[in-house]
């Protein structure tokens, strides 16, 4: 509990939808964050990618950091987050838990020690509401993969028909759904007589809520700048 200060002010988005219910009940847990429907300290929004320009036109007009969970985005998000990032703080996370910041540096660092010639696969599982694919998550665990490669990234998605000798280089993308799965992600080194295969396992979205929770506590007062939960983690 922090004595010394007031609770870090959060305003939802979309308070209604899971993510928003979690991240109330996660702040709920401690008296170093409050909800309030308006004016807070930080503008955090897991919601729906249509909702990204008036979310970042609201952190602009109220001069607050914002934190983007919301999965997804359009290949112009990118560039909105960029502008924006020139005036307000901002945060973006597909995926805010602990363990997967920790499995993207892994990712990394593998898919730099190994050879071109194993085959990266990313496989996501995920409840049946969702409504992506493939994952934020995995898409972001692809880009580490092609970072630590040092390539631009050759994605192959929605594997379906004949003909589909894989690509060399390529990373290729599953996603299965059903059930209330929280979110589960294995990425497949796929070599030469062996398989080395780096897992997450999120058992309960509250893990996403705790850590978009941190991620608030990080924002909170920071220079214009984009960021990400690696600085996060990295302040902590
Ligand atoms: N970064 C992370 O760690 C995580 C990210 N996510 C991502 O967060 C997002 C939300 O997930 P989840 O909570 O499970 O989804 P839900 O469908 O449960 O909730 C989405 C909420 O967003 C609202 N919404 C939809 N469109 C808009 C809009 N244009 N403006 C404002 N609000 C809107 C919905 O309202 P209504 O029902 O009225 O349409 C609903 O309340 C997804 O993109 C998901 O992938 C999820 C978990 C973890
Ligand atoms: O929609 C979800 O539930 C999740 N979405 C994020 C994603 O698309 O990666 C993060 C997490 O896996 C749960």
């Amino acid at each position: 509990m922090r004595t010394d200060q007031q609770p870090i002010r959060i305003t939802l988005v979309a308070p209604d939808g899971k993510m928003g219910r979690a991240i109330t009940a996660a702040a709920e847990e401690s008296d170093a964050f409050s909800i309030e429907p308006d004016h807070g300290d930080v503008l955090v929004d897991f919601s729906a990618p249509e909702a990204l320009q008036a979310t970042l036109d609201r952190a602009l007009a109220a001069g607050v950091p914002v934190l983007i969970g919301t999965t997804g985005l359009d290949d112009h998000a990118d560039k909105r987050l960029a502008d924006a990032a020139k005036t307000v703080a901002i945060l973006r996370a597909a995926n805010t838990s602990l363990g997967v910041a920790v499995l993207s540096d892994l990712v990394e660092r593998a898919a730099g020690a190994l050879s071109p010639d194993w085959d990266i696969e990313i496989v996501e599982m995920h409840h049946r509401m969702k409504a992506d694919a493939p994952s934020g998550t995995a898409l972001a665990l692809g880009d580490a993969a092609a970072r630590g490669r040092g390539t631009p990234i050759d994605a192959e998605r929605g594997r379906d028909g004949t003909g589909l000798k894989r690509a060399e280089g390529a990373i290729g993308f599953a996603s299965l759904r059903g059930g209330t799965v929280a979110g589960d992600h294995d990425v497949v080194f796929a070599g030469p007589d062996e398989r080395l295969i780096l897992s997450h396992r999120a058992e309960n979205r509250m893990i996403f809520a705790r850590g978009a929770l941190a991620a608030a506590r990080f924002l909170h007062g920071k220079p214009a700048g984009l960021y990400s939960m690696r600085d996060v983690i990295s302040s902590e």
